[in-house]
């Protein structure tokens, strides 16, 4: 049982645009906060800074984060994900768009907060982008779930700062158990990352008569 709150409040579009430049400027900090070249000094202040806006920002708050009004695409509405969440500095985002062929699709980069090895993309990381990719392709085929098994194997480095392409397609669907398969490309168009994964929609999620 979690903690925290089910109910979400809901952005509208003026909100939405205002909040996603706010983590855009956010991420922005993040990546200059590891790779500055400031002296303890200065480092300081600037801490005391981010303390005011935070307290700034904090100062009216919800139990937890809103979903979008709008938002035709599978996550969209969703914009706190660490995946693909355009409100949430942590999340690179990652764009992940749907064809009709069910395969979820999408391009980005990664910085230096997502390394792992010196110079290649962290294994969590890209098991994250998958795992969502992957969870994203169970909802377009239209049998959602939680996943219950996620194997990853990792072919080559994945590389930090080009450009890499995730794909991710739901393959069989048993009972409430849903199969799908998806790789991470780099810039050679070699796979970097290979992922498959079972997701279970619980009973609860399960329609009538199933
Ligand atoms: C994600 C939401 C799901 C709800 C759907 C609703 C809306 C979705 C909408 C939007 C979502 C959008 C996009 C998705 C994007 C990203 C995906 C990220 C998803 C996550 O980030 S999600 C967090 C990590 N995930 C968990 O936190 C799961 C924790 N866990 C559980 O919540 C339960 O554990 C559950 C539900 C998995 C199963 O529970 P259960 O009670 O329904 O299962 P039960 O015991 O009845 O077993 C039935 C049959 O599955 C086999 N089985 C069960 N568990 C297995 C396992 N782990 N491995 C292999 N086989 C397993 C049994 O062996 C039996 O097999 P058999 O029938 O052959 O005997």
């Amino acid at each position: 049982m979690s903690a925290m709150p089910m109910e979400r409040h809901e952005l509208d579009d003026e909100e939405a645009a205002a909040l996603e430049v706010l983590a855009a400027r956010i991420r922005e900090l993040c990546e200059a906060a590891v790779v500055t070249g400031t002296g303890a000094g200065e480092a300081a202040a600037v801490a005391a800074e981010v303390e005011a806006l935070t307290a700034r920002l904090a100062g009216r708050r919800h139990p937890a984060p809103p979903y979008a009004v709008s938002g035709n695409g599978v996550m969209d509405r969703a914009t706190a994900n660490p995946v693909t969440g355009a409100l949430n500095p942590l999340a690179p985002p990652v764009r992940l768009t749907t064809g009709p062929d069910g395969v979820v699709r999408g391009e980005y980069t990664l910085g230096h907060l997502y390394e792992g090895p010196p110079t290649y993309v962290h294994g969590g990381v890209s098991a994250m982008v998958l795992d969502q990719a992957l969870g994203m392709a169970a909802v377009v085929n239209g049998t959602p779930g939680m996943t219950a098994t996620l194997d990853m194997r990792y072919r080559r480095p994945t590389p930090l700062g080009v450009p890499l392409s995730v794909e991710a397609k739901a393959n069989r669907v048993d009972g409430r158990k849903v199969y799908a398969s998806g790789t991470i490309t780099g810039r050679d168009g070699r796979v970097t990352v290979e992922a498959s994964a079972m997701f279970i929609m619980p009973t609860h999620f399960v329609p009538a008569g199933n």
